[in-house]
């Protein structure tokens, strides 16, 4: 092993996953349905119909996969928690059996000396709110606090690194600008309307997080790199577009409590105009990022592309099985960008990985998964380098610990550094599992 890649004292090693992703069981000991819940029941929406009925049944599997993540030592659990197992309604009559089951989570994990991350907010929004109007309806910010203060005061004392909202982006591009993921709105009206009631029900969270919590909040963002595709104006004015629309428009209201010049260039009528008193809210301090990185996009002008007018051009590299390429450079540019753009905060990466085919489980306690492995080591190396340079990582997370339920991809993309038989529910480490074993056991020399 070299010294090369130490990673600093108390750097904290762990793997994510997110409560529909893995869970199963949507609607057992109280639980009221979310709006995943019914998406995946939309024709259409997801490859070959797939659901998080089942997924990977951890909801009564859970034991068995804090075992495993202790068997590989790792020391952090990144989760979330499904606010309509705790609100069925999501908001009013709180559910025991909800509380009970992240009871059994967070205590089994601690008996296992695993620290967990809790998100409060993984895209699964309780279906009643949705029908009330979901993050369109300004009175969210309200209903989300509400959940967030029932959570802090169940498990403040036993989690202490929080997260609001994981990825609001997606969320708001996802759900409402292009219609891929719940609730599969399709409106360039909406869009804006739902980030800003995303920020403020972070800001409102965040704010309830003071007056009863002890530890650390933060918010969960997914970062993509824009490079610009040549030198030419036209490109460089969108790569500005793309990266104020996925990079700076979450992270700039939380830190300077403004959104960037440019959403008004890319929303025109559609780009509403809000409340100081909004931003007050929104830009309440946090005490990390959480930072979900996976690719990067080399960025040219395009009059056609709705409605940033910015597309990818593809490279001559490797991608995986989601289209993205393989590109560790960004992940140590984008953090540089954190470090130097934000006042260099505490960052934890909460999610990274890579979806490759995996091959049928081979025989033995194995599988061989060299595109993930060289992912891996890849990125961990570019961490490593922006730590040299100064930026003030703390932590790892690796996406994902179990391969789950992609989304609208459904169960055809694997992400797992451990491969889930979706017939027999049977785990089996592949080679990167044993990989990231390793390196957590060694703080990185193993790298
Ligand atoms: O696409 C891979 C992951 N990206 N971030 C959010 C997670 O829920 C996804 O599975």
């Amino acid at each position: 092993m070299s010294q090369a890649f130490e990673f600093p004292q108390g750097f904290l090693w762990g793997s994510a996953t997110s409560a529909y992703q893995i869970e199963g069981s949507p609607l057992v000991d109280g639980a009221g349905p979310s709006i995943w819940h019914r998406f995946v029941r939309t024709p259409g929406m997801v490859h070959d119909g797939d659901t998080g009925d089942v997924a990977c049944d951890h909801y009564r599997r859970y034991k068995d996969d804090v075992r495993l993540m202790r068997e590989l030592g790792l020391k952090a659990y990144r989760f979330s928690v499904a606010w309509a197992r705790i609100l069925p309604e999501g908001k009013g009559r709180v559910n025991p059996g909800g509380l009970d089951f992240y009871d059994r989570l967070v205590d089994t994990l601690l008996e296992n000396g695993i620290e967990p991350l809790l998100t409060l907010y993984h895209w699964d929004l309780p279906a009643a709110l949705d029908d009330r109007g979901g993050w369109l309806n300004p009175d969210i910010a309200h209903w989300f606090a509400e959940y967030a203060s029932v959570m802090y005061r169940r498990f403040d004392g036993r989690v202490k690194k929080w997260a609001t909202l994981n990825e609001p982006w997606v969320v708001t591009d996802g759900g409402y600008l292009h219609g891929a993921l719940a609730p599969g709105h399709r409106n360039r009206f909406e869009a804006p309307i739902a980030t800003h009631h995303l920020l403020r029900a972070h800001g409102a969270a965040v704010q309830a997080y003071r007056a009863e919590g002890k530890h650390a909040i933060g918010l969960v963002v997914n970062l993509e790199p824009k490079y610009a595709a040549s030198d030419s104006a036209e490109d460089r004015a969108a790569v500005r577009r793309a990266d104020a629309y996925m990079n700076r428009q979450y992270l700039d209201p939380v830190f300077f409590g403004r959104y960037p010049d440019e959403l008004e260039e890319i929303f025109g009528e559609a780009w509403p105009q809000w409340p100081a008193e909004d931003f007050e809210l929104i830009r309440q301090p946090i005490d990390y990022v959480g930072f979900n990185y996976y690719t990067r996009s080399v960025t040219r002008h395009d009059e056609q592309a709705w409605p940033l007018k910015a597309a990818p051009v593809k490279q001559h590299a490797t991608y995986t099985e989601t289209g993205w390429e393989v590109f560790p450079q960004g992940l140590t540019d984008t953090l540089v960008w954190l470090r130097d753009r934000y006042g260099n905060p505490p960052v934890y990466i909460t999610e990274n990985g890579s979806a490759f085919y995996d091959p049928p489980v081979a025989d033995g306690d194995t599988l061989d998964d060299p595109l993930r492995v060289d992912y891996l080591r890849k990125h961990l190396r570019a961490i490593h380098a922006a730590i040299c340079m100064g930026c003030d990582v703390r932590g790892y997370m690796a996406w994902s610990l179990l391969d789950n339920l992609e989304w609208s991809l459904g169960f055809s993309k694997r992400f797992g550094i451990v491969h889930v038989d979706f017939q027999t529910q049977k785990r089996t480490p592949k080679r990167s599992a044993r990989l990231y074993s390793r390196i957590v056991g060694s703080n990185g020399r193993a790298l």
